[in-house]
Formats: structure tokens, C-alpha cells, sequence
């Protein structure tokens, strides 16, 4: 009986959410979010680079690329901490101010990319750095 009515539900393309999709789904945002599985497009050091400018600027944080070009006025720290890293790895400066669980939730707005693996820093899932000592 079990086995016919599941037949049905996906006949239907109605499949019952299995435990492990329900427990995803209860994550918060900013965890669904950081493991996204979503391929990111792959930008070396060398094209980051390029981008060092206040009306064109990118930065590297935790080996993933972001365009803070329009966010530089809008930063709390003020555009200039950002300059200093333009076009360069800004991770060492973000992770030293301590930024908030909230500031982490706006990065995502930036997003652009990811380094190449063997520019990368770490061997570490992204989003398991970036988490990992912000509470809950
Ligand atoms: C996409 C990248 C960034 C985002 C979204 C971001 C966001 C924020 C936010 C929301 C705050 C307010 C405090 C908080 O909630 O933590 C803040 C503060 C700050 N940020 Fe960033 N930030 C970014 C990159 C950087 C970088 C690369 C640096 C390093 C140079 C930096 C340096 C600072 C400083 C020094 C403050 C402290 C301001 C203060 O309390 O006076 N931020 N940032």
C-alpha cells in the first residue's frame, strides 16, 4: 500500500520532504546561505587586481571575490579601510575588526566569485572560516 501511494506521489511529482531535505530547510539563512552550492564564477588574484579604484573596486575576503564599489560609502568603517585593500586580499582587515554576524549577512550582496583553488588560502569550506567564531 505504502509502496503504491508512493508511487502516485511521484507520478505526481509530489515527493514527501525526506528528514535530511526538512533539517536543511530549518537552517538559518546565513548557513544555507555560506554553503551554497551555487558554482561561483572563478577569479584569479591577478583580474582582482585590476579593480583597485573608488569607482571600481574589488576585494578578497576568505578567498572569495566581492564588488564593493557601490557599498564603499554606504560602509560603516568608511570607504578608505576598504581602499587600502582594493584590488587586493582584504581578509586579514575584515577578520581583525571583528565584523558582526549582520555585516557577514550583507557580503552576500557583493558576491561576485571565488579564487581559482590554488590561489586559495584555505583548504577549509568558505563558509566555515567565515562562520566560525561568530555566536549563534
Ligand atoms: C563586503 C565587505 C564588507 C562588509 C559587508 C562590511 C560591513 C560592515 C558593517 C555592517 C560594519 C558595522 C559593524 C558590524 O556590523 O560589524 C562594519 C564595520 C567596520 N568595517 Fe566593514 N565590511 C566589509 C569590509 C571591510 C573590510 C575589507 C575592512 C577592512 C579594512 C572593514 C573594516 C571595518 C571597520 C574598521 C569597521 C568598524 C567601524 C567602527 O565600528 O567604527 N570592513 N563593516
Amino acid at each position: 500500500m505504502t509502496t503504491s501511494i508512493s508511487s502516485l506521489l511521484q507520478a505526481l511529482r509530489i515527493t514527501p520532504i525526506s528528514k535530511s531535505e526538512k533539517k536543511v530547510q530549518q537552517q538559518p539563512t546565513l548557513k544555507v546561505l555560506a554553503d551554497q552550492k551555487v558554482a561561483l564564477r572563478q577569479i584569479s588574484l591577478e583580474a582582482v587586481s585590476h579593480h583597485d579604484d573608488y569607482s571600481d573596486c574589488w576585494v578578497v575576503i576568505y578567498d572569495r571575490v566581492y564588488d564593493v564599489t557601490n557599498f564603499l560609502q554606504h560602509h560603516p568603517g568608511g570607504a578608505d579601510v576598504i581602499m587600502d585593500h582594493a584590488g587586493r586580499d582584504a581578509t586579514l582587515a575584515f577578520h581583525g575588526t571583528g565584523h558582526s554576524r549582520d555585516a557577514i549577512e550583507q557580503m552576500r550582496d557583493y558576491l561576485i566569485g571565488e579564487l581559482p583553488e590554488h590561489e586559495r588560502i584555505f583548504r577549509t569550506n568558505n563558509s566555515q572560516v567565515l562562520l566560525s567564531g561568530i555566536p549563534e
